[in-house]
């Protein structure tokens, strides 16, 4: 499978005087190499590659139940691999003792759907959560640096409400100044868009786009907002069937007469990506027999 086209003005800026002209391209942030995982003894992603240059905004998409959240949780070793190599930061990750595995996870920061706060801590609380936890700041330095992130979410003024009187999207920015309090080098979003309405989406992806520059993070989105993600992505990944199946820039993807792609761009409903979870014969569940006498009561 290809690695991700890097667009040149993300490789690197012109050679310094002296230096070689074909210096090495930085090594990914992120790179899943021959990947096969999944649950069980039921494998989800056969032989996949996927490569997140530093710096960029990489989208995961595709079909339901394809694998994309299985993707977030390969990078932060919820799950292992059954075959390949998911190297972070040119490290890979399944060498890493625990004290390693922690210290990785620390550098990055998880958006998850369901990344509910705190419910018992304020605001304020939630977004130092990390902070406590993690470092030996003092209260004082804590508390500039939550009010930095929740400024940065537009939260600054809801520092001391509880999760019970902000609404859904607030929830979820409180939940974002959280994931990055520790200015995470990677940050992973699953469904950041999901059940927002319009205009709390565009702010959702603007946030996204610029909190990934602000911090000189790189950034993984898992979703199904094709506007909303083409809006703010360097590159796009499809995911289905167990393995990529289209990748490129977004106006590549629009661009695509693949009927692959063009199912995910145009949301249809048919075409060449499957959309049952793999099922026994429906002449087997519903007993289409039955009308030939050959099905069982
Ligand atoms: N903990 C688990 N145990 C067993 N199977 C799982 C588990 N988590 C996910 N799966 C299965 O793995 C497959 C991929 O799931 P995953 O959540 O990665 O898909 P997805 O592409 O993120 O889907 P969606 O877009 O619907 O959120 C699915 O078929 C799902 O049923």
């Amino acid at each position: 499978m290809s690695e991700l086209a890097l667009s040149e003005s993300r490789a690197g800026s012109a050679p310094a005087p002296g230096a070689s002209p074909v210096a090495a391209p930085p090594t990914p942030l992120i790179e899943l190499r021959g990947v096969s995982c999944g649950y069980g003894d039921r494998v989800v992603l056969r032989d996949v590659d996927i490569s997140v240059p530093r710096g960029t905004v990489v989208a995961l998409m595709g079909t339901s139940g394809g694998g994309k959240t299985t993707v977030l949780r390969l990078i932060g070793r919820q799950i292992g691999v059954m075959s390949g190599q998911v190297f972070f930061d040119g490290v890979d990750i399944a060498t890493l003792d625990r004290d390693g595995l922690y210290a990785a996870r620390r550098r990055m920061g998880m958006l998850f759907q369901q990344g509910a706060l705190f419910t018992d801590l304020s605001v304020f609380d939630n977004v130092a959560f990390p902070l406590r936890e993690h470092t030996d700041l003092d209260e004082e330095m804590i508390r500039d640096l939550v009010l930095m992130k929740l400024e940065a979410v537009g939260l600054r003024g809801a520092r001391d409400l509880m999760p019970s009187q902000v609404s859904g999207g607030m929830s979820r920015r409180v939940a974002l100044a959280r994931a990055m309090a520790l200015d995470p080098e990677l940050m992973l979003y699953d469904e950041p868009f999901a059940g927002l309405d319009p205009i709390s989406m565009g702010v959702a992806a603007t946030l996204i786009h610029d909190l990934n520059e602000a911090l000189g993070a790189t950034s993984i989105v898992v979703s199904h907002d094709v506007d909303e993600t083409f809006s703010i992505a360097d590159h796009v990944v499809f995911i289905a069937n167990g393995g990529v199946v289209a990748q490129g820039t977004p106006a590549e993807m629009r661009a695509s007469t693949d009927p692959l792609v063009r199912q995910f761009v145009d949301g249809k409903a048919d075409g060449p990506v499957r959309f049952h979870y793999a099922a026994p014969s429906a002449a087997d569940d519903f007993r289409v027999k039955a009308a030939d006498g050959d099905a069982k009561p």
